[in-house]
């Protein structure tokens, strides 16, 4: 059951009042062409929301939907047909598509459904793909329900117009049917589910790591907008009785896209700007592109004229506005009044920490990896426990990320096992990973930058909430964890460093996790950062004792927190003890000394660590 937010409403109706006032407005005021314009409108606003929901939500690009407005118009003409126009239009129509003569609103529904079903089989393969893979693969969609339909010619009238279709839509029809459309398109973007997928349009490797199931999420969204987009095409084919394969191809596609992209592709207030103004444009070009004669001025025919005109209003928004008119955030969620009319999210109560099992641990169990001839990581081999921290240093490329990753599942082990209480984390898909009890933060922060604090957390609160559970009360409670509860309304790519990587943190906890990997934590951060740093790790470790993994150049940070150390050389394990005792190690020494004789100097890296830290005398006092 999906809950509907009050802020969820409020975005609602802030986008559905304008659209039905213009529309009602036309209706009394504009009889003739302008009502037809408002119409055709909505009918393109329900098409574009369709295109949205997919390609705004998952940053991939659909060059298909028209393909699934086609079937939506051809399915809905079908069924509604007058028996008699169809023996005269269509006389070699197979008999089990003959004579239905359904009602329109019946003949939507069913056509929806039809384009849902086919939404579904070509949403499997589409879904595994993501980039200008997918986006390739939509255009071949495209390119394959326009040639069926003009090979169709017996149920379709081939390139021949297919007419006899009832015109059962005008304003008072498509008015309905949009604002519908857009309350569909601002749940499902609000929804659990939207938020995940925004989260992969924004860093797909974050959003598995905190459990996001991004294939299932991109064909959820798919599904639903071939659904717009099908109900869009029919629509459409009872707007203008009569229409052919061409009117569902790439002209119109074009179109569309233009609209989506020129309003802002996230957002629903973006689809009805772009469509609204992509519509006065062609409108206005329109009447200029047969030539016109001003008395003082004739301009001549300008054959496409309104395609230009759409092209060059693109370049210009873009040159401007990268996210298009109303950018990545909706109206609601930028005007004061109507974000405090949304209302604000309350924290949750954190739930205890539960005392560590010490007979659960994460395995490291003899992990190596190589890529192509190069050995990044052999035999590493420890164990991550509850309520214990453990610290992993090494030379830059000793292997330290490689280790993370493998232990995380997002880079696969080439040997040895990672198991999580038993379970190997190879033979789990990467995104149930953190589900099993494993958090972790990147090296390079990878946050979703264009998701606000809040929603960066709430994307893993949700993928470990239990039913009833108030993933955004949750997330708020772990960014007051972190010190970053009153920024919870800001995009995350607009924080400071360390605020940021303080934000991962909260991220990754929003987890649950029994264990947590943080990857160079304090890297690139100034000493009071680094101290804001160590006082949420030493809260986070003794509240929730995890079982916590800790990379760092930082050795002081590292002999401070951790009360195990692993050295890492070379993609080698070559000591693990207390911090005293990787202190006096003379093969870690070795490590460190050994490269500075050898030439490489400590200046070579800021990232690199000091030899002089792990001498006892230096490190002594830290411990
Ligand atoms: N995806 C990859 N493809 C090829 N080589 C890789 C890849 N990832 C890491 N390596 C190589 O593996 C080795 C170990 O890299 P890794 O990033 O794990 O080291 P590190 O200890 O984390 O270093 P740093 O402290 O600089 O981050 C390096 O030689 C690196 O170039």
């Amino acid at each position: 059951m999906v809950r509907i937010k009050r802020s969820t409403v409020v975005g609602i109706v802030a986008v559905a009042l304008p659209i039905a006032l213009i529309a009602v407005l036309a209706a009394l005021f504009l009889p003739g062409s302008g009502q037809r314009l408002v119409t055709l409108f909505l009918i393109n606003l329900i098409a574009v929301l369709g295109f949205g929901i997919y390609s705004g939500n998952s940053g991939i690009m659909s060059f298909g939907h028209v393909g699934f407005m086609a079937l939506g118009a051809y399915a809905s003409g079908l069924l509604t047909m007058n028996p008699v126009v169809q023996k005269t239009a269509l006389p070699h129509l197979p008999e089990w598509l003959a004579g239905w003569g359904m009602s329109f609103p019946l003949a939507l529904l069913v056509a929806i459904l039809v384009v849902a079903v086919v939404a579904v089989v070509i949403g499997v393969p589409v879904a595994r793909l993501g980039g200008s893979s997918a986006s390739i693969c939509t255009l071949g969609f495209l390119v394959i329900v326009h040639v069926v339909l003009v090979a169709s010619a017996d149920i379709t009238r081939g390139s021949q117009t297919f007419f006899g279709v009832p015109r059962a839509v005008d304003i008072w029809v498509a008015l309905p049917c949009a604002l519908l459309a857009v309350a569909i398109a601002r749940i499902y973007r609000d929804s659990n589910s939207g938020l995940k997928l925004r989260a992969s349009r924004e860093d797909e490797i974050a959003s598995t790591a905190v459990g996001v199931n991004v294939r299932l999420h991109r064909f959820c969204a798919w599904v639903l907008g071939a659904m717009l987009a099908g109900a869009a095409g029919a629509l459409f084919a009872h707007f203008l009785g009569a229409f052919s394969p061409k009117d569902f191809y790439f002209n119109l596609t074009f179109m569309l896209l233009a609209m989506l992209i020129l309003g802002g592709i996230s957002t629903v207030s973006g689809a009805v700007v772009g469509t609204a103004t992509i519509m006065l444009i062609v409108e206005v070009l329109r009447k200029f592109e047969g030539g016109v004669d001003l008395g003082f001025l004739s301009l001549p025919t300008v054959f496409g004229l309104t395609d230009i005109g759409i092209g060059l209003a693109i370049l210009i928004v873009m040159y401007r506005l990268q996210d298009g008119l109303m950018g990545v955030r909706e109206i609601d969620e930028k005007l004061p009044f109507l974000r405090r009319l949304g209302g604000q999210a309350k924290a949750a109560e954190v739930p205890a920490a539960a005392a560590p099992d010490r007979d659960t641990s994460l395995k490291v169990d003899n992990v190596g990896r190589r890529f192509a001839g190069l050995v990044a990581l052999e035999n590493a081999s420890f164990d991550i426990v509850p309520g214990r921290v453990t610290g992993l240093i090494g030379p830059n490329g000793a292997g330290k990320s490689t280790l993370i990753n493998c232990v995380s599942g997002v880079v696969p082990a080439s040997s040895g096992k990672v198991l999580i209480d038993g379970r190997d984390v190879v033979s789990m898909p990467t995104y149930t990973v953190p589900k099993a009890g494993l958090g972790r933060t990147f090296q390079n922060i990878r946050l979703f930058r264009n998701l606000t604090v809040l929603e960066n957390v709430t994307v893993a609160a949700s993928a470990v909430a239990a039913a009833g559970e108030d993933a955004e009360a949750l997330a708020l409670c772990y960014l007051a964890e972190v010190g970053l509860a009153d920024f919870a309304d800001r995009l995350a790519g607009t924080l400071s460093y360390g605020a940021q990587r303080r934000l991962e943190i909260a991220r990754a906890l929003a987890l649950k996790p029994r264990y947590l990997l943080l990857d160079e934590p304090a890297a690139g951060m100034n000493p009071a950062e680094t101290q804001e740093l160590m006082q949420v790790l030493d809260s986070i470790r003794h509240k929730y004792k995890l079982g916590l993994l800790v990379v760092e150049h930082d050795l002081k940070l590292i002999m401070r927190l951790c009360d195990v150390v692993v050295v890492l050389n070379k993609g080698q394990q070559i000591a693990m003890g207390t911090p005293a005792e990787i202190q006096a190690n003379p093969a870690v020494v070795e490590a460190y000394i050994g490269r500075k004789r050898s030439g490489k100097p400590a200046t070579a890296s800021q990232n690199e660590p000091s030899a002089a830290a792990l001498q006892p005398h230096a490190a002594g006092g830290l411990a």
